[in-house]
């Protein structure tokens, strides 16, 4: 049998239609490329364009800076070119862009031209450190809020800085301003820098006292300027206290000398220096030493029967224990030194008492506030099982957990110490306290989206470090969401399930109101998802839960789904109304109450929320 092999192979003409068709295709790609090769060109240039203006502002840069020149070559090497040239000296790249400019130690000096930088939209680092630039610090700040890290240390630069010079430099992590000669205040437009990583201002001459800094800040040294007053709370967690040494009169933790009232250092030999003109040394000592001996003592007995009055009135039965009974033990040495006979002696307030105890802030004999939690419905739990899971809560530590400083133990008394925090609760700021109904200040949509950002970061940290736990929270609500001076939320009450009685537990927590809890009796992750489900709904809305559990809280989430209704003060653009409705349908989503296996994880919930922008543009 024959086989048709003419038959088979292609006719001439559709040979053709073949050819032409792949020419026509190689035309498009050659298109393609070039186009790309044109728009990645333009944006080459213009980086090109924008260092040689910036070489210009610079002294001594024609002899370091050699090979930055005209075409052929380009700052960065053109990405997926075979031949590999170098980037210009100093130049960072990143994807074929400029993203760091690195000009240490090269005895550049001059006036910087910022604005030829604003033409380099990827540049994310400048550091030129070590060279001899001298005059006003350049205004950076017009890099805006896309630099995260500045570094100018080991320069001549002097002068104030102003105060606004950091402001809006949002993503700044790193600031190194170190080894120059500044005066004045250290500007307070750092604390706005909320990514702030790492400060470094010392070997200048800074005046003044030093400000409030974001809580993400893990290094700073402010060591040898003029610097004097009380460190603020936020750095009382350095422990390296050479970062403020050398500096005219700073005081408080976490150095070891204390802060008098007007927040000055009250250490004898400062007290001595300072009297040291008339009279002899000896004798102010000695002049000193008796006055301040009567005052404490008159100070220690006012507030010893103080205390006992407010003990009693506001049921503070803590007593003072036996010898060598009733120590605090410690997570976290930056707290000042107190122990518990200081706990009762300092002045306390009552801050509320909730389903788990009371809560009282104490203000110690050093200024500092502590705020004291007095657990009940922790009685069954055996003092082994106690000690090491406190252990376990005093080695969390997350920027939005509140940290436990301490604890106390006794069978019928469980004390935990934690860090007082400025703006109350959630819960607070959403319907006013006790006290006031009035609402604290109306939240707006950023700080909202802001604050569930937060609680979300902070609840996949404790489910990450913690995975053995089924339910990691088990008490997420607004009056246990704290917001500190920036308004960051600090979850509190967290983790507490294995130390509380079963029943209380199951009866008072805010987990346990979950329908899967309620109706099924089941335990398992998502009631702490069903919790966050809650607080998104209750944020948005300002409407206030129905105290009882079940079904009415069911009807209450019904109705919000129904209504949709957001709280006016949030305010908000129609792009902000887009994203508020995006969370408010993930909240939605985490209370489904006859879809329990529909619920979606917590980590995709905290994804979803990372994702949302709270510009409000
Ligand atoms: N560390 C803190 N700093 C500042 N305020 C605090 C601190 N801890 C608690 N508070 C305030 O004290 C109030 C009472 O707190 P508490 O934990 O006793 O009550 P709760 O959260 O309503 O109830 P529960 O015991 O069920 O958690 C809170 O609403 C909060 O405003």
């Amino acid at each position: 049998m024959g086989v048709h092999v003419a038959s088979q192979s292609p006719s001439k003409s559709t040979i053709i239609k073949d050819r032409t068709k792949i020419l026509i295709y190689s035309f498009i790609f050659i298109l393609l490329i070039f186009e790309c090769e044109s728009s990645s060109s333009k944006d080459e240039n213009r980086e090109r364009d924008a260092l040689l203006m910036f070489k210009m502002s610079l002294k001594n840069a024609e002899a370091v800076l050699r090979n930055w020149n005209n075409p052929p070559r380009l700052p960065c090497p053109r990405l997926g070119s075979s031949r590999t040239t170098p980037p210009w000296r100093g130049v960072i790249c990143l994807n074929g862009n400029v993203c760091g400019l690195q000009l240490d130690c090269l005895k550049l000096s001059g006036d910087i031209d910022v604005d030829s930088l604003l033409e380099l939209d990827k540049l994310r680092t400048l550091s030129l450190m070590d060279n001899k630039f001298e005059g006003a610090m350049p205004k950076f700040r017009k890099l805006g809020g896309t630099l995260k890290s500045l570094c100018i240390s080991k320069n001549n630069y002097s002068g104030n800085i102003d105060d606004d010079a950091f402001l809006g430099m949002s993503s700044l992590k790193r600031l190194d301003i170190a080894d120059n000669r500044f005066s004045g205040e250290v500007p307070t437009s750092l604390a706005s820098s909320m990514r702030l990583l790492e400060l470094r201002i010392e070997n200048n001459r800074f005046v003044g006292t030093i400000p409030e800094f974001p809580p993400t800040l893990v290094k700073f040294n402010a060591s040898n300027n003029q610097l004097q007053g009380r460190i603020p709370p936020s750095l009382c967690d350095i422990t390296d206290t050479s970062a403020f040494s050398g500096n005219k009169d700073l005081c408080g933790p976490p150095l070891e000398s204390k802060c008098d009232e007007s927040g000055s250092s009250s250490s004898p030999n400062q007290i001595v220096s300072k009297a040291n003109e008339n009279m002899s040394i000896l004798h102010v000592i000695s002049v000193i030493i008796s006055c301040l001996l009567a005052i404490a003592t008159l100070v220690m007995v006012y507030l010893q029967l103080d205390m006992k009055r407010d003990g009693e009135k506001d049921g503070v039965t803590v007593a003072t224990t036996p010898k060598g009974d009733g120590k605090l033990t410690f997570f976290r040495d930056n707290y000042g030194c107190f122990d518990l006979q200081d706990l009762l002696r300092a002045s306390a307030e009552v801050l509320g008492s909730g389903n788990f105890g009371s809560c009282y802030k104490a203000t110690l004999m050093d200024g500092h506030c502590v705020v004291v939690k007095r657990y009940i419905h922790m009685t069954n739990c055996g003092k082994d099982e106690f000690h090491h899971h406190m252990r376990t809560l005093g080695n969390l530590s997350h920027p939005n957990l509140l940290p436990l400083i301490a604890y106390y133990y006794r069978p019928q008394e469980k004390l935990l110490v934690y860090k007082f925090v400025h703006n109350g609760s959630l819960s607070k700021q959403l319907h006013g306290d006790r006290t006031n109904e009035k609402k604290a200040g109306g939240l707006n949509w950023p700080t909202r989206l802001t604050i569930i950002k937060g609680v979300a970061k902070g609840m996949v940290y404790l489910y990450k470090k913690l995975p053995n736990l089924l339910v990691a929270h088990g008490n997420l609500k607004s009056s246990n969401v704290l917001l500190d001076k920036w308004m960051q939320p600090l979850l509190m009450d967290y983790t507490l399930l294995p130390v509380v009685n079963v029943e209380q537990a199951h009866n008072l927590m805010a987990a346990f109101k979950a329908p899967a809890f309620c109706k099924q009796g089941r335990i398992d992750k998502n009631l702490d998802v069903w919790s966050l489900g809650i607080l998104i709904l209750e944020t948005m809305t300002s409407q206030k839960l129905p105290s009882t559990h079940g079904s009415e809280l069911e009807r209450w989430v019904e109705t919000i789904e129904r209504e949709k209704v957001f709280d006016k003060e949030m305010g908000g653009t129609e792009n902000a109304q887009a994203q508020m409705t995006m969370l408010l349908e993930i909240g939605l989503k985490c209370c489904k109450v006859d879809e329990v296996e529909k619920r979606p994880e917590l980590i995709e919930v905290a994804n979803k929320i990372q994702q949302l922008d709270e510009k409000d543009i």
